[in-house]
């Protein structure tokens, strides 16, 4: 007789940095049986509804201290819990698998209260706050760094890497009009851009475009001058969904360092001048961005410290050092997990049993 397919739980909720690694895990879960849980007006209603059914619950954040904020959120998080264990129970699943952030606090407290197993990924070197908190709880907690897992004494570790989307694991073709021949700047700001950078970028662009460089400019949609500067070698969107086939074209990137595009930077084996987010929680992207700079995989600057001069004359440097940039490239490419979808659907399949 064939067993009957397992059902799973994803909750996964916010920006890409969430949801492309639950995604990318998920599409390895074939022979599952996936519904997802998500916040409204998220990230995840674009991305997740014409994929799996979506369930939406409202969360808040853990605000720091303690005070009648703190006394509401907790209010909050129980009714939320009550909430997935009405999920749970009325569909009959047998584990949950979370990336993380605020839907993973409610999503681990209910699932355990049931005695369901749950595997948590935590993609960032600094775990996020809901990590340290609830990980002890958690059935296994993969990790996308080694780093992590001193940070998370209490619970059970796994180094898994960080899953990266399908299009990253083969050749893509690039569907933009730029010259084979010529050196490819790709510039991003996490799945939102990154008006500062943007900013520095533009001031910028004009030596790199001297030098014979183009820029390809992801922007996002924050940015009210993102349409500001004009040049046949620029090419500026505010989002683009073939990111592989960029990464893959460049030559150098600049970026910020949230794990995802960290994790791209590294399985497309591309240089990078990293500049982290530098008002992410517990500043997570500089110890993100640290583990690449030490590996020499590539220069970080802090956003405070950098001028348009130092980033301008670095990048040429870079462009004429090209036994440089391939010393960083194969640094990039050899902190690599290309099997982290793999090693996370098989880690869901061993604790969930059906
Ligand atoms: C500001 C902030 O706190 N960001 C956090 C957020 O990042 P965020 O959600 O921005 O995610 P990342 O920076 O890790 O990755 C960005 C993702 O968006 C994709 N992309 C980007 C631009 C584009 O045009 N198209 C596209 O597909 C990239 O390919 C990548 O997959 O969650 C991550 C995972 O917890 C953290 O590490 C980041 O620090």
């Amino acid at each position: 007789m064939t067993k009957a397919p397992l059902r799973l739980l994803v909750a996964a909720s916010g920006t890409g940095g969430h949801l492309f690694p639950a995604i990318a895990t998920a599409g390895q879960l074939n022979d599952c049986q996936i519904e997802w849980l998500g916040v409204p007006d998220r990230m995840e209603t674009q991305l997740v509804s014409s994929l799996y059914p979506l369930h939406t619950i409202a969360v808040e954040g853990f605000q720091q201290g303690f005070g009648l904020g703190t006394l509401r959120i907790l209010g909050g998080l129980a009714g939320s819990v009550l909430q997935v264990r009405k999920l749970l129970k009325a569909g009959n699943f047998q584990g949950v698998f979370t990336t993380g952030g605020y839907i993973a606090a409610p999503a681990i407290l209910a699932a355990r209260s049931l005695g369901l197993p749950v595997i948590l990924h935590e993609s960032n070197a600094i775990p996020g706050k809901v990590t340290r908190w609830f990980s002890p709880l958690c059935t296994a907690v993969a990790i996308g760094f080694e780093a992590a897992a001193q940070h998370l004494p209490r619970a059970k570790t796994v180094v898994a890497g960080t899953p990266v989307r399908s299009q990253f694991l083969a050749r893509q073709p690039l569907n933009l009009p730029i010259p084979d021949s010529v050196p490819v700047i790709l510039v991003m700001g996490g799945s939102q851009g990154a008006v500062a950078v943007n900013k520095l970028v533009r001031e910028c662009a004009p030596a790199w475009f001297d030098a014979g460089a183009w820029v390809v400019h992801l922007t996002g949609n924050n940015d009210p001058d993102a349409e500001s500067l004009k040049h046949e070698q620029y090419l500026s969107m505010p989002f683009y969904d073939n990111v592989a086939s960029l990464l893959q074209r460049a030559n150098l990137a600049i970026s910020r360092s949230g794990a995802s595009a960290l994790t791209e930077l590294a399985v497309t084996g591309l240089p990078s001048i990293l500049i982290p987010f530098p008002h992410a929680a517990d500043d997570h992207q500089r110890f993100n961005a640290e583990v690449f700079a030490k590996a020499g995989a590539a220069v970080v600057f802090r956003q405070s410290e950098l001028t348009a001069d130092v980033l301008q004359s670095k990048v040429l440097y870079l462009l004429r050092d090209s036994d440089y940039l391939e010393k960083m490239s194969k640094a990039a490419a050899q902190l690599a997990v290309t099997d982290s979808t793999e090693r996370l659907a098989n880690l869901v399949r061993e604790l969930v049993v059906r």
